[in-house]
């Protein structure tokens, strides 16, 4: 009787939460507000939004298609959004005290673990799907469709579970006098992050190829020409998509030139004009036909069996094949993009684009509502 009771008062605060848009913020917000922080504004404002935010990406996990969401690993995910949208119901409409603040901090440390592992298992759930029903192309397209807004939806609510626990955790290791303001460098050195990601991924491809291409890179600041480029951004989302970049073109130039006394380097060009920040990551590793560059970001056909960490001790170059997806994820969170120009038989271009300006930087958010649910019901 209880069960039936919580659970019909679960999907009856789904249907509310779900009814609301998520607020997305821009960087500059995240920024004004962080310099100046109040907790118990936080507190107000995420114990709404974020369970509208969650509320929004469940009503679509239970659109899926039957097969995907009966898998036992896509089911265990949805038990996880189901878990964290409870915990953060008891804090709904309680009397702020500091006693409260600090449950509120430790249940989103709580949350955050609890989904660590969402994209790996969604991946095993993909496999599961793939293994044991046949997958056709309308219910492809919904998978993709969906895997993008859940990691998008996802993105967003690590970035402000993140600003929240950095700006008002305990955690010492947040060294206070730090010039970051929670998760975001308000001076964010561009090529720091760019040399930074070619050592990691050059790391790998010297442990796996036994040799990597040297880096080029070159700085174009439209109107102070000798200034460093910076902007305010995440440091780890730029990171995430510059060394999934440097791998592909690392093992795109070692394929194709592996045989080759020295292989030719790769090229970073780094410009800062009004509007954009552009990363262009330069190879000539034999690019790839332009009819595949879209099964790059296909989660459907990057998902392979895991090469188990024991068999191969070298950690390939190659990973779950999600990296590409992700990163252009995390460019569009903040309204950039991540573009891939190949030409087959020469190189490969791929240009990450950031908003040169925070108060232009938007968190792009997806929203459930009758056009998201529309697409469901005619893919199924
Ligand atoms: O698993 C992961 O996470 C990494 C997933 C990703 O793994 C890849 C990878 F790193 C690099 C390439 C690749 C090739 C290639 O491979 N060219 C030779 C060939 C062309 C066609 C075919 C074919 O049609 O079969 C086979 C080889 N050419 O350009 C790129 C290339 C791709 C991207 Cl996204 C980039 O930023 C830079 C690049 O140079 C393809 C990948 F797929």
């Amino acid at each position: 009787m209880r069960t039936t009771v919580a659970v019909r008062n679960i999907s009856k605060m789904l249907d509310h939460f779900s009814q609301y848009n998520p607020s997305p913020l821009s960087i500059k917000q995240f920024i004004d507000f962080g310099r100046n922080p109040c907790e118990r504004t936080s507190f107000t404002f995420l114990r709404k939004e974020l369970p509208v935010r969650l509320a929004n990406i469940m009503k679509e996990i239970h659109l899926l298609p039957e097969n995907l969401l009966r898998t036992p690993s896509a089911n265990l995910v949805n038990q996880w959004y189901a878990q964290s949208f409870k915990d953060l119901l008891k804090f709904k409409d309680l009397e702020v005290s500091d006693k409260i603040l600090t449950q509120f901090c430790e249940s989103l440390i709580m949350i955050r673990n609890r989904h660590s592992d969402t994209v790996q298992t969604m991946a095993q759930g993909v496999l599961e799907l793939k293994e044991n029903y046949p997958v056709d192309q309308q219910t492809e397209n919904s998978i993709q469709y969906f895997l993008d807004r859940l990691y998008m939806s996802r993105i967003s609510i690590r970035m402000l579970i993140n600003q929240h626990t950095l700006l008002f955790g305990t955690d010492l290791n947040v060294t206070s006098n730090s010039r970051h303001v929670g998760s975001i460098d308000p001076n964010c050195d561009v090529v720091s992050i760019v040399r930074d990601a070619y050592e990691n991924a050059r790391f790998l491809c010297d442990q796996y190829y036994l040799a990597s291409p040297e880096l080029q890179l070159f700085e174009h600041n439209r109107n102070m020409p000798n200034a460093p480029i910076q902007v305010v951004y995440v440091p780890s989302h730029l990171y995430h998509m510059l060394f999934e970049l440097f791998k592909n073109s690392m093992r795109a130039v070692m394929e194709f030139h592996g045989d080759k006394e020295t292989v030719p380097p790769v090229v970073a060009n780094i410009s800062l004009g009004n509007e954009d920040v552009c990363i262009k990551v330069s190879d000539i590793g034999g690019g790839i036909a332009r009819s595949q560059i879209e099964l790059l970001f296909n989660y459907m056909y990057s998902t392979a069996p895991q090469p188990s960490k024991s068999a191969s001790p070298t950690v390939p170059l190659a990973g779950y094949g999600y990296g590409l997806p992700l990163s252009r994820l995390y460019a569009r969170y903040l309204q950039g993009d991540l573009v891939l120009q190949s030409c087959e038989g020469f190189g490969t271009d791929a240009v990450v684009y950031l908003k040169a300006l925070s108060s232009e930087a938007n968190e792009l958010l997806p929203v459930f509502n009758k056009t998201s649910s529309r697409f469901y019901k005619t893919t199924i």
